[in-house]
């Protein structure tokens, strides 16, 4: 069984430094390299590693996970091999077939790299957004060549456990075809919804609460890290897409034909209506509800709410989490809302339905404004 007590992280951005926290945490010691000198400080003052001196390696570490754009990971683990940074090397692109196949090109040791990609990540880019938890109760896809050494499999499994996060093994066509459907069309489909707030007016976009919110959060990613991601995963997300645009033209034709017969009731009858419309919403709650939660509990859907007002001062929200501890009640998931320009907030706590009583009745007791 693989040991990590050495890692060395290429790419000091979100997920190298996220990485790396995780792996700070459970003792490793972690050496940091990344071509801009400021993410590089950053990173190192946040306590991810110590910068990675130039030059050959003195000692591999045991691992080396490459967290560079897709487009740069073929040559970085090259010069990584080269210079004989590890023992075993991996990435975090997301993205993998053409990743595998350009790596072979650039004549890296095939044996010694396990491609793989973390699940957890962030609209937000760059070491400042990191955070050592990032990947807890994710999944991380490894994608083993028929080349990988089994040695070095073990590695990268002991490497995503240590971050928290559960590995699934699958093929990188497989892979490509899977993050096609839960993250890249996704984020395409984020992306035209908030593109048409861009040209929204004032009074409107006063008006956005948490559905919208919740459905552009993803589109607030990186433009050029999505540019790469796509252009290496065209042709699946291209499907996906072309499904989605003929739901949503279906939809669009249905509630047309209803506003020209100027009875609404009646045009919400029709079948083509039934079909598109009600139909699409439908087949949407049955989707959502085949996401699993972290580590197969219960999706938040399946928890409690409790709604508690929480005043806009320093601390609020460590008080209120104090108080559901003392009360023994584990808070699964949190949301904040925040109506604009009031000084007030909502938190809504997800808890186990079992736990509801007590939390509302120890938050109460505390003076807290709780809405059960
Ligand atoms: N953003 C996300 O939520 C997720 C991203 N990924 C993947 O992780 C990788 C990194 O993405 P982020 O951390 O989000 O991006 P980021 O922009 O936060 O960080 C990327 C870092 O790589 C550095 N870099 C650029 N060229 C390099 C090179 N040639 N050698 C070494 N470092 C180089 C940049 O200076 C930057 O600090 C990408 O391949 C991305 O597809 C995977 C899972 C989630
Ligand atoms: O922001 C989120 O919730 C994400 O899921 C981000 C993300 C972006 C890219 C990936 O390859 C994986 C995850």
């Amino acid at each position: 069984m693989a040991r990590i007590h050495r890692a060395a992280v290429v790419g000091a951005g979100l997920i190298g430094t996220s990485i790396a926290l995780a792996l700070r945490e459970r003792g490793v010691a972690v050496a940091l390299a990344d071509p801009d000198p400021a993410a590089l400080r950053l990173a190192c003052e946040l306590g991810a590693g110590e910068p990675l001196p130039d030059g050959p390696a003195e000692r591999p570490a045991d691992i080396a996970v490459i967290a560079a754009p897709p487009s740069a990971v073929p040559d970085v683990l090259r010069a990584a091999q080269d210079r004989a940074l590890a023992h075993v090397y991996t990435d975090a692109a997301s993205v993998k077939s053409g990743i595998v196949a350009a790596a072979e090109r650039a004549g890296c040791d095939m044996a010694t790299f396990v491609p793989g990609h973390p699940m957890g990540g962030s609209e937000r880019s760059g070491p400042g957004a990191a955070r050592a938890d990032l990947f807890l109760g994710r999944s991380w896809a490894l994608c083993p060549t028929g080349k990988s050494d089994p040695v070095a499999v073990a590695a990268v499994v002991e490497l995503a456990r240590l971050c928290g996060a559960e590995p699934v093994m699958l093929e990188a066509p497989a892979h490509d075809r899977a993050v096609a459907l839960v993250s890249h069309a996704p984020h395409v489909a984020s992306a035209a919804v908030a593109a048409r707030l861009a040209g929204g007016d004032d009074t409107a976009l006063a008006l956005a609460g948490q559905g919208v919110r919740d459905v552009t959060r993803i589109a607030g990613g990186d433009p050029r890290l999505w540019r790469e991601i796509l252009a290496h995963n065209a042709a699946p997300v291209a499907g996906v897409l072309e499904e989605i645009a003929a739901d949503l033209a279906a939809a669009a034709h249905a509630l047309r034909s209803g506003t020209r017969e100027h009875d609404p009731a009646a045009a919400a009858e029709a079948p083509e209506w039934d079909r598109s419309v009600v139909g699409l919403l439908e087949r949407g709650v049955r989707g959502r509800d085949r996401i699993p939660g972290k580590h197969g509990t219960p999706r938040t859907a399946d928890y409690a709410v409790v709604p508690v007002v929480i005043p806009d001062e320093p601390n609020a929200l460590g008080r209120l989490f104090a108080a559901a501890g003392a009360a023994d009640v584990n808070v699964e998931d949190v949301r904040i809302d925040h109506s604009p320009g009031l000084p007030l907030g909502v938190a809504q706590l997800f808890v186990v339905p079992e736990a509801v009583e007590r939390l509302v009745g120890a938050l109460s007791a505390e003076g807290w404004s709780v809405h059960a």
